[in-house]
């Protein structure tokens, strides 16, 4: 085989990212791009540093998966290349070294989660300790900003030291982070772009907070291509979009509206695995300047190839999922409890995937998996692949049957990318 490609930026162009824990999705992600593209560009190496670490997987074993995958499936298209969740300078080091172009920065750990529901003393006195994390604060006070969608952005006393409170350090943390890159690909001549994820905090991101994050990171002079705020609704991991759309759809023409002024930059949506029945608002009110990020899904089409291939091996994965879930999902939005779903004990193997996967089969249409049962394996992954038994079993079962996993990622993917495409 020849060398693989190297991996691009891919700038504004509509993208989506094909997360792959295991590193034998990639053929299936690749025909799926084949029957359903749309114009939209693929990122095939992406991994957090969360997912790197659960699965033992390293950056380069990531990135040479991916790679490689795609050249055998006769991709000839460009990709991007997504290091997610990066929190630390060590982390882009490791995931720059090999080639990643997409640097995924995520400053959650310095985000006040508490920050909306102080009253208004608790208010006071926590912007007095976070004032000097936020020089910008009399730089908005006072102003507002009427947004092509119509709305208007009150940046009143309280809207300044809510996000001052809320995401001060966070916003140093993300700019720090984001010169660091700046620095190492300087160095190399490289290009890279970056994304700034808010996504993963307790209440959404109000339209003052992203104004403000966004601004601030571009007067900063990071080389924002998107930016994945916390969306109204729930984002749940592995089902679909739980909220009301058109609501969410409003939002969206808001935040796309912000994007607009400032950038422009696209609005990524994290967790984005199986969120059909929102994709087309997405790709409308962005007017195709999205980004897409799935993981979890294609290691849930990877079990469903287990449970047809291997009954007796995804009864014990679910069992196992269900001792390790409620330590497992602690870093992951999901509502699942074990109690809520019936052990696999008494149920056959259609109705036991039925339950912890779902079928399209079952699905209306326009709408994506709502099982909560796939939550419970979606977030024990990490046990699950680390396992010395079940993880090998996993894969020898994938590498026994690879037409099968590309021909049920193919399907899955295609429903999502033409979901997405119906809005642009
Ligand atoms: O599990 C992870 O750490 C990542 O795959 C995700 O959080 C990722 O950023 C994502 O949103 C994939 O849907």
């Amino acid at each position: 085989m020849s060398e693989p490609q190297k991996c691009t930026t891919l700038g504004l162009a509509p993208s989506f990212g094909f997360g792959d824990r295991i590193g034998l999705a990639t053929p299936g992600h690749v025909e799926a791009m084949k029957r359903s593209g749309n114009g939209i560009e693929p990122i095939f190496p992406q991994q957090s540093i969360r997912e790197m670490t659960r699965t033992q997987r390293t950056a380069q074993e990531v990135m040479d998966d991916a790679l490689n995958g795609a050249k055998a499936a006769g991709w000839e298209g460009r990709t991007g290349a997504d290091a997610d969740h990066l929190k630390t300078p060590e982390d882009v080091d490791v995931t720059a070294a090999v080639g990643f172009t997409f640097f995924t920065i995520d400053p959650s750990d310095d985000v006040d989660q508490k920050a909306d529901d102080y009253d208004e003393g608790t208010l006071r006195e926590k912007f007095a300790n976070a004032r000097e994390t936020a020089p910008w604060y009399d730089s908005y006070l006072g102003k507002s900003v009427d947004l092509p969608s119509g709305a208007k952005i009150d940046l009143s006393e309280e809207a300044c030291m809510r996000a001052a409170v809320k995401y001060g350090s966070a916003i140093q943390r993300a700019l720090s982070l984001g010169d660091y890159i700046k620095s190492v690909h300087n160095a190399k001549g490289d290009d890279y772009e970056i994304e700034l994820s808010v996504d993963e905090t307790d209440q959404p991101t109000t339209l003052a907070e992203h104004y403000i994050i966004a601004d601030q990171c571009l007067q900063g002079g990071m080389k924002l291509v998107s930016l994945a705020p916390r969306f109204i609704g729930e984002l749940e991991k592995g089902v679909d979009y739980k909220g009301d759309v058109d609501a969410l759809e409003a939002s969206l023409n808001n935040h796309a509206a912000i994007s607009e002024l400032l950038g422009p930059y696209k609005l990524s949506l994290h967790s984005g695995s199986d969120k059909i029945s929102m994709y087309a608002a997405l790709a409308r009110a962005t007017k195709g300047r999205f980004h897409v990020k799935t993981a979890g899904t294609s290691y849930l089409e990877a079990l469903r190839v287990v449970a047809r291939h291997d009954e007796a091996l995804f009864r014990r994965i679910v069992q196992f999922g269900r001792d390790h879930y409620d330590v497992d999902k602690a870093t992951y939005h999901v509502s699942a409890t074990n109690e809520a779903v019936p052990t696999g004990d008494g149920l056959d193997a259609k109705k036991l995937e039925q339950v912890y996967l779902e079928c399209w089969a079952d699905v209306p249409q326009g709408v994506g998996f709502t099982e909560p049962g796939r939550q419970i394996l979606h977030c024990t992954f990490g046990s699950t692949l680390t396992d010395p038994e079940l993880g090998p079993a996993v894969r020898s079962v994938l590498e026994s049957h690879p037409d099968t996993y590309t021909e049920v990622l193919a399907d899955h993917f295609s429903r999502h990318l033409e979901a997405l495409a119906s809005g642009m």
